[in-house]
């Protein structure tokens, strides 16, 4: 992927009220990833974001791009360079996923002979080539769920979203579910923003994950994380975060330790001599502000995801 091309999925203050439900809540974030994967508490959001980006749910509030294109205003050329995977089921029982799929195609926008032709590559893709003619209310849940990724697939999108993928796979299913969606972004070159419940999923088929929590973004992180060395550190505190930040900026310039904000709205400090700590611990003390974490960055993935989601949600 060039650095030229613009983010996946890029959100800017975006807001969703369903009734009493605040869905999404102002959630800012980009995804430049070729795969991210979606982590959250059963209404943090997910498929409100994956709806709200294939322009489905229109936007309360802010402005949701994908691959550069506005939502709303450029919804047409969206739903061509955009696939779709729901988590529920979507398809008719009685066709076959070799018409469920040139039906699709041609409706975005292929002629016959394309649909035909890209129908077969993505039933292969999907391992589906010798069931294909059979309705899709024969099919094994596993089948229907590759019938519904290959759908998402057979217009050949730039991007795919997907709403849990394995859900409800049997262990062999969700293997098979896994290693497609793996192979999507690095073999194909298809981005993919994908939502599940299991990290163990995200860390198998994603370069990062994002984790949302009340409809808003909790933490963003690459999957794959080593041991830093440098001792970075996160800090939590109570109260004004970016008034707190501007005065212990300063304090901190003698140590050589910088300050950035992390995703999740702490205090992100390249180091962590005892000097430094001392002068955090002081300024609390100044300002009466409580420390109310003050962790490693290089933290374990799983402990960071569980942190994060840790806030509950609105469900
Ligand atoms: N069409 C709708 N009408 C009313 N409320 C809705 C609607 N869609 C979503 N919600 C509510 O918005 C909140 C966020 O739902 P969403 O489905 O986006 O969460 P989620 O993270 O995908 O959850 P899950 O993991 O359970 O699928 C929930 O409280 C949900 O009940």
């Amino acid at each position: 992927m060039s650095e030229l091309e613009p983010p996946g999925l890029e959100c800017l203050g975006v807001g969703k009220r369903f009734g009493a439900v605040q869905a999404l809540d102002g959630l800012t974030m980009t995804l430049t990833a070729g795969a991210t994967g979606l982590l959250g508490a059963n209404g943090a959001g997910k498929s409100t974001l994956l709806r709200t980006a294939l322009g489905l749910t229109r936007p309360d509030a802010g402005t949701v791009r994908v691959l550069g294109l506005d939502t709303v205003r450029d919804r047409a050329e969206v739903r061509r360079r955009v696939g779709f995977m729901p988590e529920h089921p979507c398809l008719p029982a009685d066709m076959s996923a070799q018409d469920v799929c040139v039906s699709l195609a041609r409706l975005r926008g292929l002629g016959r002979r394309d649909a035909v032709r890209r129908t077969s590559e993505v039933l292969f893709a999907v391992g589906l080539e010798e069931e294909r003619r059979r309705p899709v209310g024969s099919y094994s849940l596993g089948m229907q769920q590759r019938t519904k990724l290959a759908q998402a697939l057979v217009h050949g999108p730039d991007l795919v979203l997907l709403d849990e993928p394995t859900s409800g796979l049997d262990p062999a299913g969700r293997e098979e579910m896994l290693a497609i969606v793996r192979r999507l972004s690095t073999d194909l070159g298809i981005r993919v923003v994908a939502s599940s419940h299991v990290l163990d999923d995200i860390e198998r088929t994603c370069d990062e994950v994002v984790v949302l929590r009340s409809g808003t973004l909790a933490a963003q992180r690459p999957v794959v994380i080593g041991h830093d060395p440098s001792g970075a550190v996160e800090l939590r505190v109570s109260g004004d975060v970016g008034a707190f930040a501007a005065a212990l900026e300063p304090r901190l310039v003698p140590f050589g330790v910088a300050l950035s904000p992390t995703a999740a709205g702490d205090i992100g400090l390249s180091s962590s001599p005892d000097a430094a700590l001392d002068a955090v611990r002081d300024l609390a003390g100044e300002l009466g502000v409580g420390v109310e974490r003050l962790v490693p960055t290089a933290r374990g993935l799983e402990d960071l995801v569980v942190d994060a989601m840790g806030g509950g949600n609105r469900g």
